[in-house]
């Protein structure tokens, strides 16, 4: 880990990294650190959590890089130029308002977000720009991409199916990813994914409804993340695949899409925007 890091050069936009001592959050401090473009401002944690008030650098196991933890979102977004969240969907739409207030970028990659979720942030997208997506990764949005155009290109005789595995730990399903595949999989068809989604299968399901998307998601270990998207007709198969193997991935793409948002005006933006794919 870096010591003291790009201190003194405050001309660089100002990283806030909330969720600091989670599985993203800590390979995100780890990569702003590294990072020559940006300075890291803050660390959040969640309320009550025993980092609060040591250095993050030393909380993580290294050197002290003078970022102190806290659970105070307002007083540290207000002096960040970009905030990279990878939360839960209740913290996102908190550190949402404030980021706005603060006209800062918010990069956001929590998952697990309902309608209620997305309007709210779509009001926030009013005042500052919000880059969002549920996969950071260029891999995976080259994927959704070609996704589209497989879709496009076979008939309602090619069922399709999105099947996603991931860690012990991951609380949403169907994965932010695998919605995206869906939807760009019904994107393709001319359709939306409220049109074409299956509901997750269990019992007496009957036959697969024609034109139908499916979606089947696996729990265990340590999987970072792998997704599938299958194309199944009579006689043959056409298999989709990403696989993501380490975290630095997503964060890359955050970090990324930080410093892109930078000369950007309020709305709302994906990494397709970001990417320019
Ligand atoms: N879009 C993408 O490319 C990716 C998205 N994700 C998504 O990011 C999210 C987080 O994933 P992980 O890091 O694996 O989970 P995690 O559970 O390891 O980390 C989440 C962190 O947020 C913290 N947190 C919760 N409420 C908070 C609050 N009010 N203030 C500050 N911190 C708070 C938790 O204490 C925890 O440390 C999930 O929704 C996951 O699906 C994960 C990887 C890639
Ligand atoms: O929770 C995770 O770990 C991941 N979440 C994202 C998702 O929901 O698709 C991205 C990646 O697959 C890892």
């Amino acid at each position: 880990m870096s010591d003291l890091q790009n201190t003194d050069q405050p001309q660089l936009p100002g990283v806030v990294v909330t969720g600091a001592s989670g599985r993203m959050g800590q390979m995100l401090v780890r990569l702003v650190l590294e990072n020559p473009e940006l300075r890291l401002v803050g660390a959040l944690v969640r309320p009550g959590h025993d980092w609060i008030g040591q250095d993050i650098g030393m909380a993580m196991g290294g050197a002290a890089v003078g970022v102190i933890v806290s659970d105070d979102a307002v007083t540290a977004i207000a002096q960040a130029q970009a905030v990279i969240d990878f939360t839960t969907p209740e913290a996102t739409l908190a550190f949402a308002e404030l980021t706005a207030q603060a006209r800062a970028v918010h990069v956001i990659g929590t998952t697990g977000l309902g309608p209620d979720h997305l309007a709210a942030l779509a009001a926030s997208a009013r005042h500052a720009p919000i880059i969002r997506a549920g996969n950071m990764s260029l891999g995976v949005n080259l994927l959704v991409g070609l996704t589209r155009k497989v879709a496009a290109a076979l008939g309602e005789d090619w069922d399709i199916e999105v099947v996603e595995a991931h860690h012990r730990h991951k609380v949403d399903a169907p994965s932010g990813t695998a919605l995206m595949l869906g939807e760009a999989a019904a994107e393709g068809r001319g359709a939306t994914l409220d049109d074409l989604r299956t509901p997750a299968r269990d019992g007496i399901t009957g036959p697969r409804a024609p034109g139908s998307i499916g979606f089947a998601a696996i729990r265990g270990g340590d999987v970072v993340g792998e997704h599938d998207v299958i194309f199944a007709t009579s006689g043959e198969r056409i298999v989709l695949r990403h696989l993501a193997t380490d975290r630095a991935i997503f964060a890359r793409g955050a970090i990324r899409a930080a410093i892109w948002g930078q000369d950007k005006g309020p709305g709302e933006y994906d990494m397709h925007d970001v990417l320019g794919l």
